[in-house]
């Protein structure tokens, strides 16, 4: 079969979107692993999949894979670029959409200067959320890493996130300590893992070791975790800058039970084929 897809980013969080809605597409978790391989296939962070909706006022259904094919709840670079996606393939004429996740109704609108702004949900805390084993909801928890006791935020945006401040973002352990705290015991559906620097109130430098997917040059639920967590610290103000290695989002949050509202670009590199 000849697949159709386009190769998308999100401030260098990359994708391969696939059109489920003319195309009749049924990937396996290796087949999804094959495709994701960056040397032996088209290889990306995540694949994401269009498909129609039963839902009334429900415009698409999102999907979400890691490169490694198990797929999740939610993922907000990438919701940008299915935004952008279906408006560029014509599969809607609307510029402002509603699209339902595995995890909740996610809102995502185009915006005339070419960025896409996501209405991401509530946040959720309480540990059966995220899933994390701990005994109560907490701003902080303290989690052991190699060793060493940390504070961490556990929020989810539909997806699993833990968020800790760190002195420097450029210098944080990452590549140790990442997979450490995305394998943790305490994480029964394991986690993503955030290293955040706060440069003031209003801007934050961050780092995102992706659950099954390693460090991404930028993590949008990940942005959406990492400045809830900091305004539940009382670091942060309800808008903030978030510089990631690949660029920058703009993430808002009025507080408890509102939803969190991203900004930032969609990118398409190119769109291609493959037999599968
Ligand atoms: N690795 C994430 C999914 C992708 C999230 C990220 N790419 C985003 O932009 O939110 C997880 O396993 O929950």
């Amino acid at each position: 079969m000849k697949l159709q897809f386009s190769k998308m980013h999100g401030l260098g969080n990359d994708f391969m979107v696939i059109d489920g809605v003319r195309q009749t597409v049924t990937l396996s978790k290796e087949t999804i692993g094959q495709l994701g391989h960056r040397n032996f296939g088209v290889g990306f962070d995540q694949l994401l999949l269009v498909e129609k909706s039963n839902t009334p006022g429900i415009d698409f259904r999102y999907r979400i894979f890691n490169c490694d094919g198990s797929e999740v709840e939610q993922c907000g670079n990438g919701s940008r670029c299915f935004a952008r996606f279906v408006f560029e393939q014509g599969l809607t004429n609307k510029t402002e959409i509603a699209v339902e996740t595995a995890k909740g109704v996610i809102y995502p609108k185009l915006e005339a200067d070419g960025n896409v702004t996501v209405n991401m949900g509530v946040p959720r805390f309480h540990p059966t959320e995220i899933p994390f084993q701990a005994p109560e909801e907490a701003i902080i928890d303290p989690l052991i890493v190699a060793g060493q006791v940390h504070d961490i935020s556990v929020v989810s945006m539909g997806n699993p996130h833990a968020v800790q401040v760190v002195q420097s973002a450029n210098d944080a352990p990452v590549a140790e300590h990442g997979p450490l705290i995305e394998n943790h015991p305490r994480f029964p559906q394991k986690v993503n893992a955030g290293f955040m620097e706060i440069v003031s109130r209003t801007e934050i430098r961050l780092r995102v070791f992706e659950r099954a997917a390693g460090e991404t040059l930028a993590c949008g639920t990940g942005a959406c975790a990492a400045v809830v967590a900091g305004i539940r610290r009382g670091l942060l103000d309800e808008s903030v800058l978030v510089h990631t290695r690949g660029g920058d989002l703009r993430i808002s949050w009025a507080g408890a039970a509102q939803p969190v509202m991203m900004t930032g670009p969609a990118v398409t590199v190119f769109t291609g084929s493959i037999d599968i």
